[in-house]
């Protein structure tokens, strides 16, 4: 896999940095999770492929136990408010002295600087700084976030993720590590780097919802259909916008310019009674083979046995039975292998990674007896 040898130390956050450290995973690195000690269960729902050592960095020794892994490692990633690492002696320039072909990653919501760099937020509050949730929204309502998928996820773990490959891409030319500083509005900003760039297009003209693509438009919107699915509706070029109104049933003739704005309105209204009256299944009968842009809104459950899905093995169960989309982009050569065991339990390789790490199995016990660290192998046998 591309990212085999490259060793990862994650220590556990929320939602961003663990979906980072998933994806340095399924493409083949290394990913060490440290958890807190003395915690029942991770809120880690993005542990696939991971180990878990569980440490308590209130202790120095458990500090000087990190250090130790970091020196040996190439990337470690904190998603820690700004100075959370330095208070606990692992801030850049102390694991950098050390280590100075690691890549110091810091995920955070605002970034190192700023006047809000140390405030506590979350997706909504990193999308709202960045301009686009001012975006995202139907006509007359108030600003939507779609779900936490934008700040925390594309412009959060996904893009530090980017990052800690494009610095281990330099590293390779330099020998030096480096330090990321991902926030997440800049992140999601530039994810949304089209909607500046096409301003002067005049895409964005109008009031938030009533644009070609923010469901201002009739044909790029999605429809209910008579089994109360949804369908959606993606045809903007004339020539799929034609196909639509021909699977439609409808004669051009009797309907506005599609793209005269002010009768998008009855247009819609056109289309909400049309598409009503059949079922989404009826309505894949119709669409599918055809070019307008037609699609079934599929739920979590039903994107496994979607013909298209199912014959690229875009989405798989793992061995709890759960769906899980399958890495992406595939790579020929070194495509990800997304493992398909379970996720770890807090502490479970405690003792597996320190002994590999070099600590003598008397250093292990002393460290669990003082409780600096835990090991939860027994836990994972049941
Ligand atoms: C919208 C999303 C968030 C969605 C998350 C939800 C999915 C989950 C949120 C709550 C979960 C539920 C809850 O936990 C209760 C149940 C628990 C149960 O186990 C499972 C079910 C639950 C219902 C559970 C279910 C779900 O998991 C939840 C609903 C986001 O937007 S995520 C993005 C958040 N932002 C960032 O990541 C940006 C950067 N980070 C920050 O700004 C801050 O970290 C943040 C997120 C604001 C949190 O601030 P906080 O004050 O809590 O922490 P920090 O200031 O960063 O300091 C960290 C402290 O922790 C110490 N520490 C770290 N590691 C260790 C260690 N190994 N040992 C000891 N101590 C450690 C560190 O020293 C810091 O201590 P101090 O405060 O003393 O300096």
């Amino acid at each position: 896999m591309a990212l085999t040898g490259v060793r990862v130390i994650e220590l556990a956050g929320l939602a961003p940095a663990p979906f980072c450290g998933m994806i340095l995973a399924d493409f083949g690195a290394r990913v060490i999770r440290v958890d807190r000690t003395k915690v029942s269960m991770t809120v880690d729902t993005q542990a696939r492929g991971k180990q878990s050592v569980a440490l308590n960095l209130k202790s120095p020794k458990a500090v000087a136990v990190l250090k130790r892994l970091c020196v040996q490692s190439d990337v470690v990633l904190e998603p820690y408010r700004k100075g959370v690492m330095e208070k606990m002696g692992l801030g850049p320039e102390d694991l950098l002295k050390d280590n100075p072909r690691l890549i110091y990653a810091r995920l955070t919501g605002y970034g190192q600087s700023g006047s809000y760099a140390k405030a506590a937020g979350h997706d909504i509050n990193y999308l709202a700084l960045s301009g686009l949730l001012s975006m995202l929204g139907r006509s007359s309502e108030k600003p939507y976030a779609p779900l936490n998928l934008v700040a925390d996820f594309a412009g959060g773990g996904l893009m530090c993720a980017f990052g800690i490959v494009l610095a281990l891409l330099e590293r390779s030319r330099s020998g030096q590590g480096q330090i990321i500083d991902a926030s997440m509005v800049e992140g999601a900003a530039y994810v949304g780097s089209f909607m500046w760039k096409s301003r002067s297009l005049g895409l964005w003209n109008r009031p938030r919802g009533e644009n070609m693509l923010d469901s201002g438009a009739p044909f790029y919107d999605t429809y209910r259909t008579s089994d109360g699915k949804y369908v959606a509706v993606g045809a903007i070029e004339p020539q799929f916008y034609e196909q639509l109104i021909l699977g439609l049933g409808l004669d051009d003739a009797d309907l506005p310019s599609q793209m005269s704005v002010s009768d998008w309105p009855q247009l819609r209204q056109t289309f909400t009674q049309v598409f009503a009256t059949k079922t989404q299944a009826e309505w894949g009968r119709i669409f599918d083979g055809t070019d307008a842009c037609v699609t079934p809104v599929l739920s979590l459950d039903e994107v496994l046995s979607h013909p298209h899905n199912q014959a690229r093995g875009s989405f798989f169960k793992d061995s709890q039975g759960e769906i899980s989309p399958r890495p992406a982009p595939v790579l020929s050569r070194s495509p990800a292998e997304a493992c398909r065991t379970r996720d770890p339990f807090i502490g479970e390789h405690t003792r597996t990674v320190l002994k590999e790490y070099g600590f003598e199995q008397a250093q292990i016990e002393q460290l669990l007896s003082d409780g600096i660290i835990e090991c939860n192998e027994a836990k994972a046998r049941l």
